[in-house]
């Protein structure tokens, strides 16, 4: 089949094969599961795995659009030959999933309680991933029966360092990587090298298995850390076909600059939700977690016929968690996301995704988009980039990107009073912070955007005034130092104190060269804010991996998580809350 084409329906128009013919090959319990959520017909890549794999205890890696059901494909095939080698005493971990996200887990594992909810003798699957309470979760897992955990690299690195839970891996049968591509990326592939050399070696036996939407080369280079050679490769993506979801109309819209980007995003959502408003279910991925949750502040009073939600790694992960199963239940609203949800994550219906900013590649634009289209629903995407971030488009010549069909020009302007208006009501620390974060995210990619630091501050202070700043947000002066900005024009260095987020300062912090004639003070914090609520480290130099949930940081800090590995490798680049770390922007 060269669409992807995955409801029940539609795989029985295109002649899937149904799950019934797996008769005598897959456990009849999964087989009754699969009924029961129904799942009659085998989705291509469900199909491939599960017929063509040499055996269900294969190493392999497997390649699948967006939202084609491959969750189904791993877990069938390593739960079938766990149970039927029977080599894992009671109480051991015999399957590993390593999932980028936390969000990502805690679907995966509910997937894997319900494809098993029909064994005679239940199967528990564990989860592990930080923002949550360390020392419970760790106790249930010791004392339990974890035949499945399913664990995000930080926290499982945690978890490992006891000897107690080494000792619950010596029989471990498969290892899956989910979203493997990114876990195999050089941010990641450190805490994967640490995780496998706590865990008994490849020679031992153990099955690998590597899943994603998108393989670049430099990924197959460093597989061999999981998959023996000789490994089967398998595909569903047609080598002809461009390698994204190419059923999904993808759209782009170019402002001419930062400033723009607030009223063409208000002025397309308006247009999008006057088009569709019944049902109107929409991501919008934003580049930094604090820039997402000024566009959720904004909206949240611009547009209140909308129900707004907002998923980002400022956010504690009781609150993530809700967030995420609410969305999944809405019929209709409007989701502002940082990566996050940018892989793998499946929310029921998704109509639009929109992408405001630079994606971190080519590979992760795909799987932004692929948070809509799935299990054969429609579904469209748009980009808005400034001009400077048009190359975008140019470098990444394989995508089907299209300019966006209706003149947006004249529904901008007027959208200009109601973005300001709504800009007042926004409270200054979060302008600050999303203003700090917009300048280091786009510090990194200065190159690519052809501009000096001069400029680059020119661009984040327009940005600053399209959200109503009478003048550039204070940045604590340790920041500017990391972020390599020290005595640019234009930026208002102060003392960034606890009681004085990013955007706020302190009172008589030193007002520095700002090129708009000095004051120093940018838009005062908010009186009496609550503890928690502002950030009292600075906000660069450390690696929090909000993301990933790897048990550190924020989320971890707040849940009680123990802290991991400092830091991680890999090239340098900002984290999805626009801090300086020592990893790549991707997940
Ligand atoms: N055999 C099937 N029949 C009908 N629906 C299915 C089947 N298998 C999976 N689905 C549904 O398809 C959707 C996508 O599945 P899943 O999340 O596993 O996709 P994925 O390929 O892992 O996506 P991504 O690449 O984004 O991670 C889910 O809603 C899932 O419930």
């Amino acid at each position: 089949m060269s669409e992807a084409v995955y409801s029940t329906e539609t795989l029985k128009e295109a002649h899937a094969q149904p799950y019934r013919s797996l008769e005598g090959k897959v456990n009849p319990s999964f087989l009754k599961a699969l009924d029961k959520m129904g799942y009659e017909y085998m989705t291509p890549v469900q199909h491939k795995v599960l017929t063509a794999l040499p055996s269900y205890s294969s190493d392999c890696l497997v390649q699948a659009k967006t939202g084609t059901g491959k969750t189904i494909a791993f877990l069938l095939p390593a739960l079938h030959a766990l149970l039927e080698k029977k080599t894992v005493p009671k109480g051991q971990v015999g399957i590993l999933v390593i999932s980028p996200t936390r969000e990502l887990a805690l679907q995966i594992a509910k997937e894997c309680d319900e494809i098993t909810a029909c064994l005679p003798t239940p199967i528990q699957c564990h989860t592990a991933f930080g923002g949550t309470a360390r020392a419970s979760n760790l106790k249930k897992f010791l004392n339990g029966n974890p035949t499945v955990l399913v664990a995000t690299p930080g926290r499982l690195n945690d978890y490992l360092g006891e000897e107690e839970v080494r000792h619950k891996f010596q029989n471990i049968r498969t290892v899956i990587l989910d979203e493997a591509d990114t876990m195999l990326e050089a941010g990641f592939l450190q805490d994967i090298k640490k995780v496998l050399r706590q865990l008994p070696p490849k020679k031992n036996g153990w099955q690998g298995m590597c899943f994603s939407a998108t393989v670049p080369d430099k990924v197959k280079d460093v597989i061999s850390v999981v998959l023996n050679p000789g490994y089967t490769h398998l595909t569903t993506i047609d080598k002809s076909e461009p390698p994204t979801v190419d059923r999904v109309p993808q759209f782009s819209i170019i402002v001419p600059a930062a400033k723009d980007v607030f009223n063409a995003l208000y002025a397309l959502v308006k247009l999008e939700h006057a088009q569709n408003p019944k049902d109107f279910k929409t991501i919008i991925f934003g580049t930094t977690a604090n820039g997402v949750a000024l566009l959720a502040a904004m909206f949240e009073v611009a547009m209140p016929e909308l129900k707004i939600y907002q998923l980002h790694s400022r956010l504690t992960q009781n609150v993530r968690t809700r967030t995420t199963n609410d969305f999944k239940a809405a019929s209709a609203g409007l989701m502002f996301a940082s990566d996050v949800i940018g892989r793998g994550m499946d929310f029921p219906n998704v109509g639009l995704v929109i992408q405001l900013g630079l994606p971190a590649s080519g590979e992760q634009y795909v799987h932004r988009v692929g948070r809509t289209a799935r299990a054969g629903n429609e579904g469209r995407a748009i980009i808005i980039l400034t001009q400077n971030e048009s190359y975008f488009t140019n470098t990444n010549r394989q995508l089907p990107i299209k300019p966006y069909t209706t003149d947006l020009t004249p529904s901008i302007a007027s959208a200009a009073p109601v973005v300001e208006r709504a800009f007042v009501s926004v409270d200054e620390s979060v302008k600050g912070k999303a203003y700090q974060a917009w300048l280091g995210f786009h510090k990194t990619l200065m190159k690519n955007l052809r501009m000096d630091v001069g400029g680059l501050v020119q661009t984040a202070n327009d940005y600053a005034e399209a959200m109503g700043c009478p003048e550039p947000p204070m940045v604590d002066k340790k920041v500017v130092g990391k972020m390599g900005l020290k005595g640019v024009r234009g930026l208002n260095v102060g003392t960034v104190t606890r009681d004085a987020p990013p955007g706020g300062g302190q009172r008589g912090g030193r007002p520095a060269a700002n090129g708009r004639g000095g004051g120093g003070i940018g838009g005062g914090p908010r009186r009496g804010a609550r503890a928690g609520e502002t950030d009292p480290r600075p906000q660069f130099g450390s690696s929090e991996g909000g993301n990933g949930g790897n048990g550190r940081g924020r989320g971890g800090a707040r849940g009680g998580a123990r802290g991991g590995p400092k830091r991680r490798g890999g090239a340098g680049g900002v984290d999805l809350d626009g801090r300086v770390s020592k990893r790549p922007n991707a997940l």
